[in-house]
C-alpha cells in the first residue's frame, strides 16, 4: 500500500483552513497530520468548530518549522497576506512542499505586490519558485512542482470566464469590464465593522473600486494569455450571503458571433476539465448551483444590438476560489486524478 501524503495546515482556524479540513478528511491519499494555529495551541480544533466534533478533534499545534519538516510532506498556508511572505520561505528552506492560499506569491513583480497589497514583498528567489495554480489554465506547470501559489477567488471566476474567448479571438481584450460580487466569507473569519451583521444584512455595496488587489493578478494572467499588456475595469461588491462569487464580464465582440459560438468554443477549451461546466443557451449560472463545490459554471449572452457579449461565471469562493482549488493543485502536483477528494455535487438548495 502506498503511504499517505502527510499534510499540515497553517491557518487551520480560518475559513480557508477549515474548508481544507472538510475536503482533506475524505481524501484517500492524504493524512491531516497537524492543524496549526498561531494564536491557540493545545486545545482541540473542534472546540472552536463544533461541527468537527468527534470527527476531526486533533489538538491545535503551534508553528514549529523543524517539527513540520520532520513530520509532514506538505504544508498548506491559509494565512493572511503579509504572513505568507515570511512563513513560506522558511518552509521551502526546510525542504517542505507548500501550497499557499494567500495573495503573497501570485504577482511575479514584487513592486506590483507592494503597490497593491501594501506589504513588503517576498524575495525574488521565492517569488520565482512559485507556480501559479489556476488549474484549468496552468495545470501542466503544477505536475511535480513543490511550491504552488493558489489563485485569488475573484481572479479564478473571472479568468476562467474570459480566457477561452480571448484565445479564440471572439472578444476584444482591450476594453473588458468586470462586475464582480462576493459573499461575506470572502473576507475571512476576522470580525470588522464592514462585515458586522447590521451593516451587511439587506445591504449591497461596492468596495475597493479600481483599487482591488486582484486587479494586477487578473491583468497579469490576461496579458500572458493575450500576448500583450491588458488592463481591465474591475469592480467588487459585497452581497449579504455567506458563500459564492459571481463575476459578470462585458466585452466587445470581434465578429458576428452567437451564443452557440461561445458555448462551442468554451466546451472545446474545457474538454476533459471536469470542474468547469458550460451552460446551454439562456441558462445562466447562479451561485447556489455551485455552493460548497469545486465547480465553476459559465454562461453567455451575446447582444447583437450593442456588439457585446456578457459572460457570467460563478464559483464558491472558499472552494474553487481557495481550498478546493488548493486540493486540485495538490492532486496535479502529485500526479493523482484532479478530482480526487473533490468529487461532490453542490449543496442544493
Ligand atoms: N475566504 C476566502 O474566500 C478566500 C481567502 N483567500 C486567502 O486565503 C487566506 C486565508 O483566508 P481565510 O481563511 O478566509 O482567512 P481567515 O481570516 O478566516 O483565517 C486566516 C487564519 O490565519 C491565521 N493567522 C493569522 N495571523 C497569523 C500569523 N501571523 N501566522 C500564522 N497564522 C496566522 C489565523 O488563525 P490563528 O490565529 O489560529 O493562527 C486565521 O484563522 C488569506 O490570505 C485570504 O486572502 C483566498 C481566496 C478566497
Ligand atoms: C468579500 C471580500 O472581502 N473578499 C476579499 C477577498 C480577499 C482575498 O481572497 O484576498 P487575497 O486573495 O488577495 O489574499 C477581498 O475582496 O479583499
Amino acid at each position: 500500500m502506498t503511504q499517505k501524503c502527510k499534510v499540515a495546515i497553517v491557518g487551520s482556524t480560518g475559513y480557508g483552513g477549515v474548508e481544507l479540513i472538510r475536503f482533506l478528511y475524505l481524501h484517500p491519499h492524504v493524512e491531516i497530520t497537524s492543524v496549526i494555529s498561531s494564536s491557540t495551541s493545545g486545545v482541540s480544533i473542534a472546540e472552536g468548530f463544533p461541527h468537527l466534533t468527534g470527527i476531526v478533534d486533533q489538538k491545535l499545534d503551534g508553528i514549529d518549522i523543524v517539527k513540520m519538516a520532520e513530520e509532514v510532506d506538505l504544508v498548506f498556508t491559509a494565512t493572511p497576506s503579509g504572513v505568507s511572505t515570511k512563513l513560506v520561505p522558511q518552509l521551502i528552506d526546510a525542504g517542505l512542499k507548500v501550497i499557499d492560499l494567500s495573495g503573497d506569491f501570485r504577482l511575479t513583480d514584487g513592486a506590483e505586490y507592494e503597490a497593491w497589497y501594501k506589504h513588503s514583498p517576498a524575495e525574488d528567489i521565492y517569488l520565482d519558485q512559485a507556480v501559479y495554480g489556476l488549474s484549468e489554465i496552468y495545470g501542466e506547470n503544477a505536475a511535480g512542482a513543490s511550491f504552488i501559489s493558489n489563485p485569488g477567488c475573484y481572479p479564478t471566476a473571472t479568468l476562467l470566464g474570459l480566457i477561452p474567448a480571448i484565445k479564440a479571438g471572439l472578444i476584444d481584450h482591450r476594453s473588458i469590464i468586470i462586475d464582480a460580487k462576493s459573499g461575506v466569507s470572502g473576507a475571512g473569519r476576522g470580525a470588522s465593522l464592514s462585515f458586522h451583521y447590521p451593516e451587511m444584512n439587506e445591504n449591497f455595496k461596492a468596495y475597493k473600486v479600481n483599487k482591488h488587489q486582484h486587479i494586477p493578478e487578473i491583468e497579469q494572467v490576461l496579458s500572458d494569455q493575450a500576448g500583450e499588456p491588458v488592463t481591465v475595469t474591475f469592480t467588487t461588491h459585497l452581497v449579504p450571503m455567506t458563500r459564492g462569487i459571481m463575476s459578470t464580464m462585458y466585452a466587445p465582440l470581434k465578429g458576428e458571433y452567437t451564443d452557440q459560438d461561445f458555448i462551442d468554443v468554451y466546451k472545446q477549451y474545457y474538454e476533459n476539465r471536469s470542474f468547469v461546466r458550460i451552460r446551454e443557451k439562456g441558462i445562466w449560472p447562479a451561485t447556489k448551483e455551485v455552493f460548497a463545490s469545486n465547480y465553476c459554471d459559465i454562461g453567455f449572452a451575446v447582444d447583437k444590438r450593442t456588439g457585446r457579449v456578457t459572460i457570467i461565471s460563478v464559483i464558491d469562493n472558499i472552494v474553487k476560489g481557495a481550498a478546493g482549488q488548493a486540493i486540485q493543485n495538490l492532486n496535479l502536483m502529485m500526479g493523482w486524478d484532479e478530482q480526487t477528494g473533490l468529487n461532490f455535487l453542490p449543496v442544493y438548495p
